[in-house]
């Protein structure tokens, strides 16, 4: 297949480095640049991927967005001038509204950890699958790595949704790995965060000890919001807490406790 990638971030590369094994992979990324070359990924080369400028996007076979949730409007000009599949990868849910203005949308949820340590470097640091719907794209997985076809993406979406609202905002406030959540006193706001949550979207099907299982398969990460915060940039505060804020009906002082914070700590925009 041809394969597009916008974004040479840390899922961008990771993908990139992967799909290459078995495909031709083009990566879209802001700068003028046209070249072939390797991704490194945890120091070995991958095969050669093309590096192109995103105005020269065209149709692939399909094309993953690897941007962060706020990035993807730059992109959405591009976009609309192809007639191939695109599949998201955000977390966050703000990004479900795009599939309105373009033909083919699919929507991914990515359980890997990455990290870009250098320009075109990555390091693969946790490894899982990546599930993603709305329609069956035949021949991507390959040994390395596994993409699952779900049948109810959006519910795949609003769990991810859960488990980050939960788990982002208390460790980036607090400065705690994902583990320091499982005991008090961060316990007691992670727990009043997903009742609020339950509040509005009480039809979820979601327990805490699914989202207890994630802080104790990720205990030593420091969440993408945490690293965010630390590294001064944006966060994707907005995709993820200010969605859930923009659909309570009644009221949820801890969420928009956390969302505040957030936003007065977070990198510019
Ligand atoms: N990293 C992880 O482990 C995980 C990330 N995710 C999600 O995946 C998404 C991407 O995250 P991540 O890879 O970490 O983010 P990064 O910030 O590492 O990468 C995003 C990349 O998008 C590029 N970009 C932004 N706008 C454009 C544009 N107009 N044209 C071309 N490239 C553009 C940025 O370019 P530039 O370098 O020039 O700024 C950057 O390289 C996020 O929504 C995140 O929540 C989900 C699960 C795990
Ligand atoms: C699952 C979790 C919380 C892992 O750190 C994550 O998705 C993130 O950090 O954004």
């Amino acid at each position: 297949m041809n394969v597009g990638i916008i974004g040479a971030g840390a899922i961008g590369l990771l993908l990139a480095s992967y799909l290459s094994e078995d495909h031709a992979v083009t990566l879209y990324v802001r700068q003028e640049q046209e070249e072939e070359r390797p991704i490194i990924r945890d120091g070995q080369a991958s095969r050669l991927v093309r590096i192109r400028k995103i105005d020269r996007l065209e149709s692939e076979d399909l094309v993953f967005v690897a941007t962060k949730s706020y990035d993807i409007k730059s992109v959405i000009p591009f976009l609309k001038r192809l007639a191939c599949p695109v599949m998201f990868l955000q977390n966050g849910m703000d990004h479900l509204k795009w599939k309105e203005q373009l033909p083919h949308v699919l929507f991914g949820i990515v359980e890997h950890g990455a990290m870009r340590t250098a320009p075109f470097e990555v390091q693969h640091t946790g490894k899982g699958r990546i599930r993603y719907g709305n329609q069956e794209v035949a021949n991507l997985s390959s040994k390395q790595l596994c993409f699952e076809l779900e049948s109810d993406m959006e519910a795949v979406l609003l769990t991810k949704l859960f488990i980050n609202v939960v788990i982002n905002p208390v460790t980036a406030y607090y400065g705690v790995e994902n583990g320091s959540l499982l005991e008090m006193p961060y316990r007691e706001e992670a727990r009043q965060l997903f009742d609020e949550m339950r509040t509005i979207f009480p039809h979820h099907d979601i327990t805490y000890s699914e989202i207890e299982r994630i802080m104790k398969n990720t205990s030593k990460n420091r969440s993408s919001m945490l690293r965010d915060l630390e590294y001064g940039r944006r966060t994707e505060v907005e995709p993820i807490l200010g969605y859930a804020l923009r659909q309570a009906t009644t009221a949820t002082p801890r969420l928009s406790f956390y969302y505040e914070q957030i936003k007065q700590r977070e990198g510019p925009q």
